[in-house]
């Protein structure tokens, strides 16, 4: 016997399909300054997913354990839960929560368990936003394979290392320049080389250099790039 109308199961799945921009590069390569811009433009929610993997790290670090610990690293990954509080806390930023984070995040069950979310969050927008942007190393490759359109941003070590400076002496977190190139050094090494969701551009990425840009620039390039795949032009 069929249902009537007003007592269907509720669909699951939104009227239209949710557009998903993923944006993936190395550490301060301006991901997600860029990720924000492109969300405002076009009415699009969006995730900075090195967050879940900041918030695993210093979780691990705050617990007493060792971010390489698989095991310690799994059980905080599994604890964490979208509104948890850590995930406010500047502490995040920090080169030291950098390090824990790349760490962790080499932990295959930590990526699966926060796999989950970051696909859900793509597939249905908070807020019944059209879109998502996500912003992280896998996007493109792993979590939104099938994202309608994809970025890879970078630009050289000098110069990223040089952004993440001054970002850190902006937010008052004091920071010494070899050690924060150093341990760019050191993360991107640790992001490409790890066996699962290595950093590294979609097949089918648009790579965007920035060394020499500025973000005005890559807003400019990012939002040709979008427009050609989607037809979407931003709202202002
Ligand atoms: N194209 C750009 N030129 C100069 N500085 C930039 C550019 N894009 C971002 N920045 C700055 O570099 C720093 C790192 O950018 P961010 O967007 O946080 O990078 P990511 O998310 O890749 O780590 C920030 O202080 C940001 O304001
Ligand atoms: N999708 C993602 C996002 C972050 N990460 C890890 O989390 C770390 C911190 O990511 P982030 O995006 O906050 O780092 P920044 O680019 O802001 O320096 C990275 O160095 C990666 O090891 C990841 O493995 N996969």
């Amino acid at each position: 016997m069929t249902q009537p109308l007003s007592n269907q199961e509720p669909s699951r799945e939104p009227l239209a399909k949710a557009v998903v921009v993923a944006i993936d590069g190395p550490a301060a390569s301006g991901k997600g300054t860029l990720s924000q811009r492109i969300a405002d433009a076009f009415g699009f929610a969006h995730l900075d997913t090195g967050v879940l993997y900041r918030a695993v790290g210093v979780s691990v670090l705050r617990a007493g354990g060792d971010p390489s610990d698989n095991a310690a690293a799994a059980r905080a990954a599994y604890e964490l839960y979208p509104e948890h509080p850590i995930l406010q806390e500047v502490a995040l930023r920090t080169d030291e929560a950098a390090q824990a984070a790349s760490k962790v995040a080499a932990v295959p069950e930590v990526r699966a368990a926060l796999l989950d979310f970051q696909r859900r969050f793509a597939a249905h927008p908070p807020g019944g936003a059209p879109g998502a942007v996500l912003d992280g190393r896998d996007i493109g490759t792993v979590v939104c394979p099938d994202a309608q359109a994809k970025l890879f941003v970078t630009a050289s070590v000098e110069v990223r290392a040089e952004r993440r400076l001054k970002e850190l002496q902006r937010r008052g977190i004091p920071a010494i320049s070899s050690d924060v190139l150093e341990d760019m050094k050191a993360r991107d090494a640790r992001d490409s080389q790890r066996a699962v969701a290595p950093l590294r551009p979609a097949v089918d990425a648009f790579v965007l250099d920035t060394s020499a840009l500025d973000a005005d620039q890559v807003f400019s390039m990012a939002v040709a790039h979008i427009g050609s795949k989607t037809g979407l032009k931003p709202a202002a």
